[in-house]
């Protein structure tokens, strides 16, 4: 057995190396142990949020050449797919200067590598070595739950781990799930040329946000011309071009497809780590966590996706800072969700923060849900967003001034995930809605529509009463 680490992280991605960094950073000696060199940055750089956003921008470049001959700007030619792939290759390429072995070691990091496994409840084994530490990280994240359907061996099938690489459009794109993946690559894959059909098992699309912003997400993909079937499954391909797709009333419809992206969840990178052998217990799948993030072997501890949780770089970031704090405070942290959000980085985009209504509900949270609709909201009449619009959860508001809670909320428009950050700071900062209320915001921005939104809710709560009032006061 090598000499003992104070740290053993599995997995280099964005939960793996948050922790690893920080620990070398704080003086500790760290083993990283990823399978492969190529994987370090994880599903985030190599397979998911890097390369999706980098589509996603070329996409929206596209589209927004295409739509300007409304104003007289007529633009033709055709996409050349290989520049497109060459431009995620750049932008992953560019983020792996400082995330890769070489840049790790260098920063005194210990990295091996290869697969993982426990051999007791203290050391770990890779390629026939084994190696000790006082405490470990279980950062091994995700893979694409595979879609099991007949007929499915002979069609060119996706995921987010094959998608990337793609030298060419495919032109009819049949995309299977509703949840962020399936609703960013439809409108990115639409933009660029491809037909999109979107068959989704749920009732709608992005189902962890509010059906309100949702809905209007659907609307917009919709109007770009993507068809979206819901409670709807795929249960055989036929031929390697068509899908037989059962919809909610059990009838069935064969969809043309050249392609299909499989984007119906994820299912946890387990198996290898041979749990049993550390004394870490399971349950439905998932490791069994306490609310630290540490399993039943107490010196082992989970991150990112692997937890099982929400899956999200920045839901690694929190559990990193979690596990950071527990690893040296005496005042232990709980894992919660309360103040978490998140952005569908789609052209518009949706951006959700805090709790959700069912959860308020579930809570018994005496709340009050404002909608703002952007009809008459001034940017979003200059920059043609009418149909954006904001969800806002506070606490129930008991006379025209109360400060109050801001609870959650969502907000779809083109650059929601920005104009949400300062809810997001005000409800981390415990700051209530007088705050924004009273804010001047540089007219006219964006992030204004909370204040419209707010207004709008004060206005009705002047009655007769307080009006008499002010004339007297006057
Ligand atoms: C298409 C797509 C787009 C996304 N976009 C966003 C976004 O915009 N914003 C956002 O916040 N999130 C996004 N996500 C989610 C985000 O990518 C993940 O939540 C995040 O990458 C999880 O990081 P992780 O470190 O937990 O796991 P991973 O990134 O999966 O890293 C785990 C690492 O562990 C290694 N490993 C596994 N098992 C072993 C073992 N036994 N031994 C050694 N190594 C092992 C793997 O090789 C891998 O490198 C997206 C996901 C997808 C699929
Ligand atoms: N912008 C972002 O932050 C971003 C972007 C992409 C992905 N992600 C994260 O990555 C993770 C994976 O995303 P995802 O979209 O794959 O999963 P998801 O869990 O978010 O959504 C899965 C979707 O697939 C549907 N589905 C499940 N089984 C199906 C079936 N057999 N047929 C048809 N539909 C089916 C579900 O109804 C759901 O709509 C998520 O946790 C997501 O939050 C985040």
């Amino acid at each position: 057995m090598t000499t003992a680490y104070d740290l053993i992280v599995v997995g280099g991605g964005a939960a793996g190396l948050y922790l690893a960094i920080s620990m070398q950073k704080f003086g500790f000696r760290v083993l990283l142990i990823e399978r492969e060199a190529s994987r370090i940055g994880g599903d985030c750089l190599n397979t998911g949020c890097v390369p999706s956003k980098s589509l996603l921008h070329i996409a929206h470049a596209v589209h927004a050449a295409k739509t300007a001959s409304q104003f007289g700007l007529h633009v033709n030619g055709t996409l050349d797919y290989q520049k497109v792939a060459a431009y995620l290759d750049r932008t992953r390429h560019t983020i792996r200067q400082h995330e890769n072995v070489d840049w790790l070691r260098a920063q005194g990091i210990a990295v091996v590598l290869g697969e993982a496994s426990f051999v007791s409840r203290n050391a770990m084994e890779v390629n026939g070595t084994a190696y000790s530490a006082k405490r470990f990280v279980l950062a091994t994240g995700s893979r694409a739950k595979p879609l099991q359907v007949p007929g499915i061996e002979h069609v060119k099938v996706y995921t987010n781990e094959t998608l990337f690489s793609l030298q060419e459009l495919p032109q009819r794109l049949l995309v299977v799930g509703g949840g962020a993946v399936a609703v960013e690559m439809s409108q990115a894959f639409r933009r660029l040329g491809a037909t999109v059909t979107v068959v989704n098992q749920g009732k709608r699309l992005l189902e962890k946000d509010p059906p309100e912003t949702a809905e209007v997400m659907q609307q917009r993909l919709e109007a770009e011309g993507i068809r979206c079937c819901h409670q709807s499954q795929v249960v055989a391909f036929p031929d390697p071009h068509t899908a037989v797709v059962k919809g909610p009333t059990g009838e069935t419809e064969a969809i043309s497809c050249e392609a299909v992206l499989v984007a119906i969840g994820r299912e946890l990178n387990l198996e290898p780590l041979q749990l049993a052998r550390g004394g870490i217990a399971t349950e439905h799948g998932k490791i069994r966590l306490n609310a630290y993030l540490q399993t039943t072997n107490p010196r082992v501890f989970v991150s990112g996706d692997a937890a099982g949780q929400l899956q999200f770089t920045h839901a690694a970031e929190l559990h990193g800072k979690l596990l950071l704090n527990n690893f040296f405070s005496p005042l232990k942290k709980k894992i919660s969700y309360d103040n978490f959000s998140w952005v569908t980085y789609t052209d518009p985009q949706v951006a959700t923060f805090g709790l959700p209504e069912a959860e308020l509900q579930k809570r018994g949270v005496a709340y009050e849900k404002l909608v703002y609709d952007f009809a008459e909201f001034d940017r979003a009449v200059i920059e043609d967003y009418p149909w954006g619009k904001l969800v806002l959860f506070t606490s129930k508001s008991r006379y025209l001034f109360d400060n109050t809670t801001l609870l959650g909320g969502s907000i779809v428009a083109p650059v929601a995930g920005e104009m949400i950050q300062e809810l997001i700071t005000a409800k981390e900062a415990g700051l209530g809605t007088n705050t924004l209320f009273n804010k001047v915001y540089p007219y006219p921005s964006h992030s204004n529509a909370t204040q419209q939104a707010l207004t709008q809710r004060f206005l009705k709560g002047i009655t007769p009463l307080i009006q008499k009032v002010m004339k007297g006061l006057y």
